[in-house]
């Protein structure tokens, strides 16, 4: 029997384990050593990454460094891994709205770590820490909208779109401001943006470092909906907002976004083997079964 509930544990052990390898990007064959640029990173503090979770299913996470416009210092990048890595374990959950502290959304990374760790080594060890996470919050199960209010420049601009939509206030601007200060993006937001918008409209986007206010970003897709409420009213709204999207039994909202990531990420083969899987977990579930029950009717 002991050696029944080891055996299984294990077990349990090495699925999280191959999981969590499977959502990240990096490993160690990649050359990429997380614990080394970790260490590194924590000599730069300030400022935190707070995760709030709520009953209703929707989790808040605040980017929060005001004195420095929310730009992420080196501990709070490790702190926004700690923040993904407990969403993917929140089996509840539904939504995720992310924002900035003070009506702010994110200034990139905190100017002073970059230039502390400018070498190119550890420079693409800080880009593939982040585009793990990125990635990880990107494959959450969870519908995620970025709440952008004020400025989102730099990796501010690629931070919000990992998240699912994109909610801006009226005066707020995105702005991949990367090319003027002799970089490109490198936390994904390149990529990311080219399947938002497409290749053309990003191409514009990067290299004349264009600021984007909502109104454009409506016309580009780059948004969803501009809100014209007030400061202090903006999350409830923006929590409004994606209340249509997380209705009904979680197992199912997290099955839908499911379906959409392997319709995003695999080959259509695999995507539709992957989307058979997902299925399985729902049909003849509790929420398909009282459906059936109640005869519910689309009209
Ligand atoms: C792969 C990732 C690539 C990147 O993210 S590179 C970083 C890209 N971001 C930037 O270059 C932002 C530089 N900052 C700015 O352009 C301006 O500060 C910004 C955000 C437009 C705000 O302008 P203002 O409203 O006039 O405010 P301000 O300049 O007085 O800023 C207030 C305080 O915040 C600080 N701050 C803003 N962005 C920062 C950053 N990224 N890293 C470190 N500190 C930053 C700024 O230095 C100022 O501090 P202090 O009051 O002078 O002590």
């Amino acid at each position: 029997m002991g050696i029944f509930v080891c055996r299984n544990s294990l077990r349990m052990l090495n699925v999280r384990w191959l999981y969590h390898r499977c959502l990240s990007l990096y490993n160690s064959n990649h050359g990429f050593n997380e614990a080394k640029i970790k260490e590194k990173l924590a000599q730069f503090t300030g400022g935190s990454v707070d995760l709030s979770k709520m009953d209703n299913g929707i989790a808040e996470i605040c980017i929060n460094n005001p004195s420095r416009m929310n730009a992420f210092t080196g501990t709070m990048m490790i702190e926004l891994e700690e923040r993904i890595s407990d969403l993917e374990n929140w089996k509840n959950g539904k939504g995720l709205i992310v924002y900035g502290a003070e009506n702010t959304f994110c200034s990139g990374s905190d100017l002073n770590a970059v230039k502390a760790i400018s070498n190119p080594q550890e420079g693409m060890m800080m880009c593939m820490l982040m585009q793990n996470t990125l990635t990880r919050l990107q494959r959450l199960p969870l519908i995620s909208v970025a709440l952008i209010q004020g400025k989102a420049l730099g990796g501010g601009a690629e931070l919000c779109t990992a998240c699912d939509f994109r909610l801006m206030t009226e005066g707020s601007e995105i702005r991949f401001v990367h090319k003027q200060m002799g970089l490109v993006p490198g936390w994904g937001g390149a990529a990311r943006l080219i399947h938002l918008i497409g290749s053309r409209h990003a191409l514009k986007l990067l290299s004349g470092a264009l600021r984007v206010h909502p109104e454009n970003a409506l016309e580009l897709g780059l948004a969803d909906n501009i809100l014209l409420g007030t400061e202090d009213g903006f999350l409830s709204e923006a929590e409004n907002w994606i209340m249509p999207y997380i209705k009904g039994p979680s197992d199912v909202s997290r099955a839908v976004k499911k379906v959409i990531i392997s319709g995003r990420e695999q080959k259509l083969e695999d995507a539709l083997r992957t989307e058979k899987e997902i299925f399985g977990t729902v049909w003849g579930g509790l929420a398909n079964l009282q459906a059936l029950a109640k005869g519910t009717k689309h009209k």
